[in-house]
């Protein structure tokens, strides 16, 4: 078992859906995958295995943030030997282009978090997604009933942000939502030589101020969870 995972050798499989919320966890776990069963409980951040089309996959909260997805992620690779990591979160949409419940596929993420620059002395490390899985999940996204759109996301430490302004100058650039964990997520699938992607489904839109219900965040988001087992497992 390894610190904060509390699964025996062999118990996670060699891919992962990575939700943050560990309620999402067993939603997809009940719903998606057969035969699944519990392997974590530790701190209430539930973990399963199970298959999808045959084949074992796991299913592992992260919570919310970076410092709490990393911990998850580290013990995954270097505990339990994980060989990919695809986040399955809710974002706000910065874009005019996106509605509730679209999905975002995140190429890359921008991130306000001082993670990056501690390990990297101040450089500017660019954080992206796998591209195999990036080009599995678009495709696997297209003839959905929702729009999916591939590009930049933020990943921030706050969200009740203290400068909104920041995140707007984002949207400028072209950044299409914001979360809190794919930077995290990415840096350490470059450090370990592992693949990671995150798929997320607008929650709430930032422009308009519309937004889901947390029931709904919690249980209606299975666009992105097909397609990121689509991504990974097909
Ligand atoms: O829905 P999840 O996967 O938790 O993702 C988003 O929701 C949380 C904030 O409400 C943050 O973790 C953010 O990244
Ligand atoms: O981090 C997040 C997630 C959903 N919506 C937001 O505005 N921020």
């Amino acid at each position: 078992m390894s610190t904060h995972i509390g699964a025996k050798a062999g118990e996670i499989a060699p891919h992962v859906l990575m939700p943050g919320d560990p309620l999402r966890a067993r939603w997809i776990a009940e719903n998606f995958l057969d035969d699944a069963t519990c392997y974590s409980e530790v701190r209430g951040m539930y973990g399963f295995t199970g298959t999808w089309k045959g084949q074992p996959v796991s299913v592992q909260g992260s919570g919310m943030g970076m410092p709490s997805i990393s911990i998850y992620v580290n013990e995954l690779f270097t505990d339990y030997d994980v060989r990919s990591v695809t986040r399955v979160g809710s974002c706000g949409a910065l874009s005019e282009e996106l509605e509730l419940r679209d999905l975002v596929i995140a190429s890359g993420a921008c991130t306000d978090s001082s993670m990056n620059r501690i390990t990297f002395e101040g450089l500017d490390y660019a954080p992206v997604a796998d591209f195999d899985l990036l080009r599995r999940a678009w495709e696997a996204s297209q003839g959905l009933p929702v729009t999916a759109k591939v590009g930049l996301i933020m990943s921030s430490d706050s969200f009740y942000a203290s400068r909104p302004e920041l995140t707007s100058r984002m949207a400028e650039y072209g950044v299409l939502a914001v979360e809190m964990e794919a930077a995290a997520l990415y840096t350490l699938a470059a450090k370990h030589k592992r693949k990671a992607l995150a798929v997320c489904t607008v929650s709430d839109h930032i422009l308009t101020g519309a937004e889901t219900t947390a029931a709904e965040r919690q249980e209606t988001f299975g666009h992105m969870v097909d397609v990121a087992l689509s991504a990974m497992l097909s």
